[in-house]
C-alpha cells in the first residue's frame, strides 16, 4: 500500500480543457434531460455537475496504484460551484491528492480538483473519493468517521426519474470510460452480476431533479453525496427531499426497492 500513501499532496496539472455547447447537451442528455429541459438538453444552459465531468475527466492518469482496477468504486463526491458554468467554454484544472484512508475493508483515496477560467479566477471546485475493495488493513489512518442521518420526518418532496437499460452506454460518452459499466466479464470481475451504473450520472440525474423542484442551475453552490451501494441500468431512481434551512436541502437517493444508493446528500443554492 505504499503507492497509496505517497500519493497524498501530490498535483497534476494544470491542464486545459474546452467544451462545446453539443458536449453540454451530450451530458445533460446521458443524466436524462429531455423535451421539459430544452435549455439542458439543447445545450444552452449548462448544469452546474457537468462541471465535476470537465474537471475530473479527460486529463490525468487515474492509476492509483498496484491494484485490479475492478475493484474500484465511487465512494463520495461534492461540487462547490464558485461561478454559473457557461454553455461553452474553456477551463484550467489542478488536481491535488488530499487523503488516503485504511477503512478496512479497502483503501480510500481522496482527490481535489480547481477549475478557474480563463482570466484565472476560480469556476468550481470538485472533491472525489474512490474506494478500492480489498485494498484496506494496510495499517494507514482510518480517517474521520461522520454519523448522518436524514431529518426525522417525512420528506417535504420525492422526486423519481426511471434510468434506461443503455444509460451507462450513453453516460460513457461524456468521458467515464469505465469497463466497469459496460463490459459484463468486467463486471463479473468486479463482483456484480452485471455492469452497473456510473456513480455520477445517479448524481447528475439526482441533482437534476433537485434543480428542478428548487431553484435555477445557475443559483446552485454545493452538492454532496456518497455512493452507498450499486444501481443497475433501468432502476427507477427515487429521490427524498427535505428542506433544512434557506437555500439547504438534504436529500437521499433510493432504488424502487428502497436500498438507498445516494447518501448523506446536501444540496446548497444562493
Ligand atoms: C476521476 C475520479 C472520480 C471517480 C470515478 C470512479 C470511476 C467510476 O467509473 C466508478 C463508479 O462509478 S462505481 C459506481 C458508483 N459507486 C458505487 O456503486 C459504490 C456503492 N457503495 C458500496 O458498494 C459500498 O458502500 C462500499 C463497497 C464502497 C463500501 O462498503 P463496505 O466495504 O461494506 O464498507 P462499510 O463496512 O460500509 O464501511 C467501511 C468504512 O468505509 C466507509 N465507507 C463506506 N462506504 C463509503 C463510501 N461510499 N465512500 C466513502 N467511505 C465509505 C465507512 O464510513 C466505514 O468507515 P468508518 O467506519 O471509518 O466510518
Amino acid at each position: 500500500m505504499a503507492i497509496f500513501r505517497s500519493l497524498v499532496g501530490q498535483t497534476a496539472g494544470p491542464w486545459r480543457r474546452s467544451w462545446t455547447e453539443t458536449d453540454t447537451a451530450l451530458y445533460a442528455l446521458a443524466i436524462g434531460a429531455g423535451q421539459e429541459e430544452l435549455a439542458w438538453s439543447t445545450g444552452r444552459e449548462a448544469l452546474p455537475t457537468f462541471g465535476i465531468v470537465l474537471a475530473q475527466f479527460g486529463a490525468f492518469d487515474e492509476r492509483l496504484g498496484d491494484y485490479d482496477p475492478a475493484l474500484l468504486l465511487h465512494g463520495e463526491q461534492e461540487i462547490v460551484v464558485h461561478q454559473p458554468l457557461p454553455a461553452s467554454g474553456s477551463v484550467s484544472v489542478l488536481r491535488t491528492v488530499t487523503d488516503v484512508f485504511d477503512k478496512g475493508s479497502g483503501a480510500l483515496v481522496a482527490s481535489r480538483w480547481d477549475a478557474s477560467d480563463d482570466a484565472g479566477k476560480p469556476l468550481l471546485s470538485t472533491s472525489s473519493s474512490v474506494f478500492v475493495r480489498g485494498e484496506g488493513g494496510f495499517g494507514g489512518e482510518r480517517g474521520p468517521s461522520l454519523a448522518w442521518e436524514p431529518p426525522a420526518r417525512a420528506p417535504d418532496v420525492m422526486l423519481r426519474f426511471t434510468t434506461s437499460a443503455n444509460q451507462a452506454l450513453l453516460y460513457r460518452l461524456t468521458g467515464d470510460h469505465n469497463p466497469l459499466h459496460v463490459d459484463p466479464e468486467f463486471a463479473a470481475r468486479g463482483g456484480f452480476d452485471r455492469p452497473i451504473l456510473h456513480g455520477l450520472c445517479t448524481y447528475g440525474i439526482t441533482c437534476r431533479l433537485l434543480i428542478r423542484e428548487f431553484c435555477e442551475a445557475s443559483r446552485v453552490r454545493r452538492v454532496f453525496g456518497r455512493f452507498s451501494s450499486p444501481v443497475v441500468p433501468g432502476a427507477e431512481l427515487v429521490v427524498s427531499a427535505w428542506r433544512t434551512g434557506p437555500g439547504e436541502v438534504a436529500f437521499r437517493t433510493a432504488d424502487a426497492d428502497g436500498s438507498v444508493v445516494l447518501d448523506r446528500g446536501l444540496f446548497t443554492y444562493s
